[in-house]
């Protein structure tokens, strides 16, 4: 299969990237900063909140301020995390363009990210679903540990098709496969999409891959041959996830452009303005930039 001519980036950093920040809570301004640099960038969606529960994840905890203070520029999607019914009506009361649900193929993570089993993650999304369509809002579907859980090891490629399947068959629009600890490689990435390809349609998937083994670009590499056209990445590799010991933050936006760029497939992303979002970032973070590119043309692109 050729690879597509165009891929949409999913910008994470706002919520992946920063739900795992240690230390203070992250002012409200320089989330809203980080999202307006960001659509200046020419992302097109952007993940901008998450409403859950601030006593599970206390970053967070700001959703409604920063999706009433950020400004938002015509033709991008500003989406945010759901869990369930209560984080629906307060993305709804905040206009996200788009809400995700958020499950897992591994039991394990999912009664540690959601405290609940995976059947019973799936009929509390229903009822989000069902209130999506009726205000006429898309629902993302995202499935962790989709090769490999930190606390049940493997997993099978049919466990995260089955998972993908209910929630594309519940209404999801797209469904996010995410490699939540960065413990896959190519042909593994590759077995697992076709198992998935085979229930969803491979224009309703994305790629959401973390970087913890050094094997996210290798990794997409994979999945893009496969015809794979939208990418979830974080500036400057931002991110982890709070429940999942280890886990490094997903891919870097810079470094995923800078390699589709190579490839001669179109984002619409401007580099240089990324790059300079992603050490502007880093430096409000006081954190080092996890980007390669970042790092080798950071500093040339102001
Ligand atoms: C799902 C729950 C809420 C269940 O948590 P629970 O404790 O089972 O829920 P509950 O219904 O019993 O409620 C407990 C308390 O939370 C409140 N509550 C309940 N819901 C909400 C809400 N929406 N917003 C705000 N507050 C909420 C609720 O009102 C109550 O407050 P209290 O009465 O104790 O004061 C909790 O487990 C939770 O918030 N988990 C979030 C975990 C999370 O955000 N993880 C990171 C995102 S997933 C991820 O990063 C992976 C991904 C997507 O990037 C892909 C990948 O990389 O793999």
């Amino acid at each position: 299969m050729a690879f597509p001519k165009q891929v949409r980036l999913v910008e994470m950093s706002p919520r992946d990237g920063l739900q795992n920040e240690p230390g203070e809570v992250i002012a409200t301004a320089i989330k809203t900063g980080l999202i307006d640099r960001l659509a200046d960038c020419g992302l097109s969606h952007i993940e901008a909140a998450s409403f859950v529960s601030p006593k599970w994840v206390p970053q967070m905890g700001d959703a409604a301020d920063v999706m009433a203070g950020i400004t938002r520029k015509a033709g991008v999607r500003y989406s945010a995390l759901t869990p369930n019914l209560k984080g629906f009506e307060g993305a709804l009361a905040a206009k996200a363009d788009e809400v995700a649900v958020f499950g897992a193929a591994s039991e394990a993570f999912t009664q540690k990210n959601i405290n609940c089993s995976i059947a019973e993650s799936l009929e509390r999304f229903g009822p989000v679903i069902e209130e999506a369509r009726k205000h006429g809002i898309p629902v993302r579907g995202y499935v962790s540990t989709v090769m490999g859980c930190p606390y049940e090891g493997d997993i099978a490629p049919e466990k995260v098709a089955t998972v993908a399947k209910a929630l594309y068959d519940m209404g999801c629009h797209e469904i996010s496969l995410g490699d939540t600890i960065g413990v896959g490689t190519p042909l593994k990435a590759k077995r697992m999409l076709e198992a998935v390809a085979a229930h969803v349609p491979m224009n309703k998937l994305a790629a959401h891959f973390h970087d913890t083994y050094g094997q996210a670009l290798a990794n997409l590499y994979a999945v893009l041959e496969e015809g794979v056209s939208v990418i979830d990445a974080s500036v400057a590799g931002l991110g982890g996830c709070p429940y999942a010991k280890g886990a490094s933050g997903n891919v870097a936006t810079e470094d995923v452009l800078y390699l589709l760029n190579g490839l001669g497939i179109d984002t619409g992303v401007d580099l240089n303005k990324l790059v300079t979002t992603g050490d502007w970032i880093s430096q409000q973070l006081n954190r080092h930039n996890g980007s390669k590119v970042g790092q080798a043309l950071g500093g040339l692109c102001q």
